[in-house]
């Protein structure tokens, strides 16, 4: 499991290892650590040109003591202060005396350097970069060097991922004793490059703010059948989705189903010829919901159109429910927060903006806050779908982050192939934060291994599910 720390998290267990520690370790043990992964950057740290971009913080003090190792091991080091009577004076000493120099010529070092360090602010920013580290900030993405964030990308807010103003955009990104939300979660993610985490023995609490699965966890929750399981057994999904125009939905979302463990598939509704066509597998039931039979778990809501009373009739089931497009806006709220089986939503940013009230942009700018509100408003599940997928629990920490997300995955259809796995996975028996999470998580991935670089549709997807299982299972 990635784990990632809010900003408090991570200065009270600073504060705890500084009591424990001579002065100043703590900011050698992230400079040495800065400084090696920009050698290994570099590849050939002599004669490399290195231009320090420093702030008023000890952000900027780790640059400069990164600074001074590089310049010690011949590098041509430059800095660049942007509050001059506020920089770390430790560092700047450490930095001359290393041989590197404060810049007379940003512009020109900045064009010439091989490497720029942002140690513009760290943990402490608030807000986007003033003006005149949002210039610097724009000649060093201009000049084709290598832009190492130090922490994170400045700019960037620490504890959401929202940028709420001009920010840093790094090839690469040294962070210190642990992840930060905002490293991990889109706007800010899409700047950081690549994250590298440097342990500086920090004590963290056993509960994360935001969590990624990797493979080992998600191979850990995938139900895999026993000797003694039949079909009924391992779980019976219910699909209630499509209509007499899109009857496609109801096919992917079978699709899904098919392949996300759970022992059958019913499918309700006025697709099931559409249905039967491509999967013979699926057991069809044309009367409502209520009268199809026994299910473990529904989902409801792709290409549904204006079905409410669909909608009504499964959310009165005593089963954990899945709800997704039409059945988002079907659904209604207090109906959510009264049922005692779990429910899970699966919105994307259009429709979770509408639940909340507010503009998709809101809800895009700032998609942690929002699916925590989402969350606690419907006493649901969430997950989020979008740049970075986001899974979080009423009353819940950690949210949950995929992290094997594409582009790819913005075409139609792909949101009802996944409310299909989500829900199979949920008839399974997983809770609905692991069957969201690892739905998402295979998703991607078969999306990724679909895609190889070129468009994929939906049931290319669906297709891709068994390969992202196995590769999974396989570690
Ligand atoms: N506390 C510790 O023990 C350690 C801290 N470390 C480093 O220290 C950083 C935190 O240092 P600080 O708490 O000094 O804070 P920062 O260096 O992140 O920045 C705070 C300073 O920046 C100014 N500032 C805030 N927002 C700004 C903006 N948008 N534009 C320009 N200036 C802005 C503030 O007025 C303040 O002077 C971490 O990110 C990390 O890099 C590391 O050395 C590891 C150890
Ligand atoms: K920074």
């Amino acid at each position: 499991m990635r784990t990632a720390f809010g900003v408090e998290t991570v200065r009270a267990a600073e504060r705890e290892l500084m009591a424990r520690l001579p002065e100043g370790a703590l900011m050698q043990r992230a400079a040495a650590g800065l400084a090696a992964a920009c050698a290994e950057l570099l590849g050939k740290v002599y004669g490399s040109r290195v231009v320090l971009l420093v702030g008023s913080g000890d952000n900027g003090g780790d640059a400069l003591y990164a600074g001074a190792r590089l310049a010690r091991r011949g590098a041509g080091v430059a800095v660049v202060l942007l509050a001059p009577e506020r920089t770390h004076a430790g560092g700047l000493r450490a930095l001359r005396a290393a041989g590197g120099r404060v810049s007379a010529a940003p512009e020109r070092d900045i064009a010439g350097a091989r490497l720029v360090l942002d140690g513009i602010v760290g943990i402490g920013g608030r807000g986007g970069l003033r003006p005149e580290a949002a210039r610097l900030a724009g000649l060093a993405a201009a000049s084709g060097a290598f832009v190492v964030a130090v922490d994170l990308p400045s700019g960037v807010e620490a504890d959401t991922g929202e940028v709420r103003g001009p920010a840093v955009r790094a090839d690469a990104t040294v962070t210190f004793g642990a992840y930060k939300p905002g490293l991990l979660v889109d706007p800010a993610q899409e700047r950081t490059g690549a994250v590298r985490l440097i342990d500086i023995g920090l004590d963290l609490p056993a509960t994360a703010d935001l969590e990624a699965l990797q493979y080992a966890d998600v191979a850990a929750l995938l139900p895999v059948p026993g000797a003694g399981s039949d079909k009924y057994r391992r779980g019976v999904v219910g699909i209630a989705a499509g209509s007499a125009r899109y009857p496609g939905a109801a096919v992917l979302a079978v699709a899904g189903a098919l392949r996300g463990g759970a022992g059958a598939v019913r499918y309700v509704g006025p697709a099931a010829d559409a249905v039967i066509d491509r999967y013979p597998e699926t057991l069809v039931h044309a009367g409502p919901p209520s009268k199809a039979g026994r299910v473990q778990a529904w989902v409801v809501g792709p290409g549904l159109g204006d079905d409410a009373e669909r909608v009504r009739d499964v959310l009165a089931a005593d089963v954990p429910v899945l709800v997704d497009a039409d059945g988002l806006r079907l659904a209604d709220r207090a109906t959510v927060r009264a049922r005692t089986a779990p429910t899970l939503l699966t919105p994307h940013a259009g429709e979770a903006a509408a639940l909340l009230g507010v503009d998709r942009a809101e809800v895009e700018a700032a998609r942690l806050a929002s699916v925590r509100r989402l969350a606690e408003a419907y006493g649901a599940t969430v997950l989020l779908k979008g740049s970075t997928t986001l899974v979080a629990a009423p009353g819940g920490r950690p949210v949950r982050v995929n992290p094997t997300g594409t582009s790819w995955l913005a075409t139609a259809g792909s949101g009802d192939v996944l409310s299909g796995l989500a829900g199979s996975l949920l008839a399974a028996g997983l809770s609905p934060v692991d069957a969201a999470s690892a739905a998402a998580f295979l998703h991607g991935l078969a999306a990724r291994l679909a895609a190889r670089g070129a468009p994929v549709g939906a049931q290319d997807v669906a297709e891709g599910v068994r390969g992202a299982w196995r590769e999974v299972v396989a570690g």
